[in-house]
């Protein structure tokens, strides 16, 4: 079957309105780049057609090359045309250099190819809103379709730069004050201005341009060279591993210097290359993965319609209701701020608006907005204006009795409809709703702090929340944009629980002799975004240690004991907000290495009763990368096992966006299977054998190693091999 398709339209007026059809972004698959060459051909040589205008069905130019063909690519399955047919046949001598001067005619998305068909066109005409970029780079490939010759001629090269290094688009009304679109019309009027600009330009009342061979934007050589070596010191020190970026600057230099045509083809050597990569091949996953967690089976494949919400109260205004109560009014939403005093409801509030604030300072924010915001929130100290909410959020300190009359009460004051969710990050919600009749619509609502900037929300579901409850939440969570992951109910759910052994690991390897800032450095440079220790640092050792208490009561098999963090603490070193943990802190929250805190190892040592190994005291960075993160593979096998999560894919996503794996590796399980589940129950058993049940591997991996199943196998497709 086709995937997509192009349509030619000839007006009374000589026009061929060439439209792309594609659904749901009229992406461009094979069969869209080959119905593109067939219908562009014919309109140059028909004679009733003087010029033509491309566009997008349904208000949507291209959201950019088809990603599931990245896939077909890397399969290395030989397709009808081949993206270097695209980018020099179809683009560059079809279109740019076609008989008819061609017009692009965009709204809603320009992306990617999407863009880069729009550059090849003699002109570009667009809505205020329609968004603009090249998020290649996002994919892990570079542009390949002449993005990276012809956005610098149009934009020049600093502004290029920006567009393709961040991957971020710009809307139509920036791109018209770059000189990337030439005119911006109404979405009423862009058909006809597209089809009378194309004419005039075959009257000579409008220049005929190619944009790869403009000259007027791009920067003479030498200060080209410095812009350059600038973009690519900033691309080393964002992103040190990634080296697609560094191709796409060296691309970008190998066209201003050798010209646009051989531009064209070092582009296209690069982005072929690029597609076969690791990081290409984890980024789209990654891409997929995002979009998959919103696909609950037998939640959301039910037909079920999410209801509205137009009111929410929350309990608890410290710094996670404050600010899931920012990310509610930046969306909209009316929000209710209960406290149990008037101190807490004024700290509560100003928290929120001082998030706001930054926003404002930021410049992300106008005060005009700021005031708009700020009015969606109301202070309460009773439950008078909960009658009417749609749904509670529960953000009050973790204490099981609390919440269970919270629970009560809400059950007694809010409206029968309303979605009680809680946002523990580590209870159990069938005690948080043990005192009530209303299980079915108890749900997790588990943000990860700062709440109104982390993407992830995990949306904990126990055996009896309804499947609409889920849908409402699921429709929230899009809503104040932020990636849901639907999860089960179990001690630190499935983000939290995963990444338990992260600390617990490094806290094992440094009782038995590695350093604290080896560790961070080694794990730094894998690319999470901080070390375990700097981590237990930041969330601060009275919650460490809690959630340590938490894992020994339900998991005292694998939990590695140790009095390190008890120690410190008594010390008043409890974490960043103290200026001092395993880290101290200047004004600036710079973290520097205390040589102190090998005083504290010493002591905890000797009470756990561990002796140094000197085998453990000179790790090899890769050695510290597994021991850290084969126990954390470990437990995501054992959370897949109890169905806590459905999917494999959807941990990839929970580590990305909730911990911070780096996502050009994947995912967690993703990262794990191109390792290969042998070796990783291999390592795992060697060190339990020598350090104990900590590194015991589970059942789950061990059976999945024992026939070389990879880990994210769905458990029907595991047990067809197994
Ligand atoms: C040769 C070239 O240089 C190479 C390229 O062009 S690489 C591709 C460049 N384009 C991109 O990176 C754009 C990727 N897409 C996006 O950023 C966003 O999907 C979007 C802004 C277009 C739309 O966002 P939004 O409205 O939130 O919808 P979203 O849920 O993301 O996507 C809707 C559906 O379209 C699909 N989709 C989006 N872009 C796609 C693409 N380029 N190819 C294939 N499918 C795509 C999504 O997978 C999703 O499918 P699903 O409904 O089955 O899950």
């Amino acid at each position: 079957m086709d995937k997509g398709r192009t349509v030619l339209e000839v007006g009374a007026d000589g026009v061929a309105i060439i439209t792309i059809i594609n659904p749901p972004v009229n992406s461009l698959s094979f069969d869209v780049f080959r119905s593109l060459k067939e219908t562009f051909d014919e309109a140059n040589e028909r004679e009733d057609v003087k010029a033509i205008v491309v566009t997008g069905a349904k208000g949507k130019f291209s959201g950019g090359f088809d990603i599931n063909a990245f896939g077909i690519m890397q399969k290395g399955v030989v397709e009808k045309t081949s993206p270097g047919l695209v980018s020099v046949d179809l683009l560059t001598d079809t279109i740019e250099g076609g008989r008819k001067p061609s017009v692009a005619a965009i709204d809603g998305l320009a992306l990617g190819g999407g863009l880069e068909l729009a550059m090849a066109c003699n002109a570009r005409i667009s809505t205020p809103v329609a968004q603009l970029g090249l998020p290649e780079l996002q994919l892990g490939v570079i542009p390949g379709g002449g993005g990276t010759q012809r956005l610098p001629r149009l934009v020049g090269l600093a502004k290029a730069l920006e567009m393709m290094l961040t991957s971020k688009a710009i809307k139509g009304d920036e791109a018209h004050s770059l000189g990337l679109v030439d005119a911006l019309v109404s979405r009423e009027n862009l058909l006809d201005t597209a089809r009378q600009w194309a004419l005039d330009i075959v009257d000579r009342r409008r220049p005929w341009v190619a944009s790869l061979y403009k000259t007027d934007k791009i920067e003479p050589l030498g200060e080209a060279r410095e812009i350059l070596k600038f973009a690519r010191t900033q691309a080393k020190k964002r992103a040190p591993n990634l080296n697609h970026p560094l191709v796409c600057i060296d691309v970008i230099e190998d066209g201003i210097v050798a010209g646009p045509r051989a531009g064209l083809w070092k582009e296209l050597e690069a982005f072929e290359a690029l597609v076969a990569s690791d990081t290409c091949k984890s980024l789209i996953h990654i891409f997929f993965s995002q979009r998959g967690t919103s696909k609950v089976p037998g939640v959301t494949d039910r037909g079920l319609v999410p209801r509205q919400v137009k009111k929410v109260g929350i309990l608890g205004g410290g710094l996670m209701g404050s600010g899931i109560a920012t990310a509610l009014i930046l969306s909209n939403y009316p929000v209710i701020l209960k406290e149990v005093n008037e101190k807490f409801l004024e700290a509560g509030v100003n928290r929120v608006k001082a998030n706001l604030q930054s926003r404002v300072k930021k410049g992300k924010m106008t005060e005009e907005k700021f005031g708009k915001t700020i009015a969606l929130l109301k202070g309460t100290l009773d439950y008078e204006s909960f009658k009417d909410v749609d749904l509670v959020i529960e953000a009050v300190i973790e204490n099981v009795s609390l919440k269970q009359q919270i629970f009560t009460e809400l059950e007694k004051y809010c409206p029968p409809h309303c979605i009680l969710a809680s946002n523990t990050s580590t209870i159990d919600l069938n005690l948080i709703g043990k005192k009530t009749k209303s299980e079915d619509r108890i749900i997790g609502a588990h943000f990860f702090s700062p709440a109104h900037v982390m993407p992830l929300l995990e949306i904990v579901r126990t055996k009896q929340t309804s499947p609409q409850i889920i849908v409402d939440l699921l429709d929230i969570g899009r809503k104040i944009r932020k990636t849901p992951v639907v999860v089960g109910n179990c001690t630190g759910f499935a983000v939290n629980r995963v990444f338990f052994p992260y600390a617990q690991a490094a806290l094992f390897l440094v009782e038995h002799g590695a350093d604290v800032y080896q560790i961070d450095k080694a794990i730094t440079k894998f690319g999470m975004p901080m070390g375990p220790f700097r981590l237990v640092d930041l969330v601060g050792f009275g919650v460490g240690i809690a959630t340590g208490m938490q894992f020994i009561e339900n998991f005292p098999e694998r939990t590695y004991k140790s009095m390190l963090l008890s120690l410190m603490q008594e010390d008043k070193r409890s974490g960043e907000a103290a200026h001092k943990g395993f880290y101290l802190y200047d004004d600036r929250r710079r973290a520097n290495p205390d040589p102190e805190v090998k005083n504290y190892i010493e002591k905890s040592r000797s009470i756990s009763g561990v002796t140094v190994d000197p085998k453990l005291v000179k790790l090899s960075e890769k050695d510290i990368i597994e021991m850290i993160f084969f126990p954390v593979v470990n437990e995501a096998c054992r959370v897949l096992d109890e169905g806590i999560a459905v999917k494999a894919a959807d941990l990839d996503i929970a580590t990305v966006f909730g911990m911070g794996f780096p996502p050009y590796r994947g995912g967690l399980v993703f990262w794990a299977d191109s390792l290969g589940s042998k070796y990783i129950y291999s390592r795992l058993a060697e060190w339990s054998k020598l350090y104990g049940d900590f590194f015991n591997p589970s059942a789950y991996l061990a059976a999945r190693a024992a026939k070389g199943i990879p880990l994210s196998a769905s458990v029907e497709q595991a047990q067809s091999r197994l």
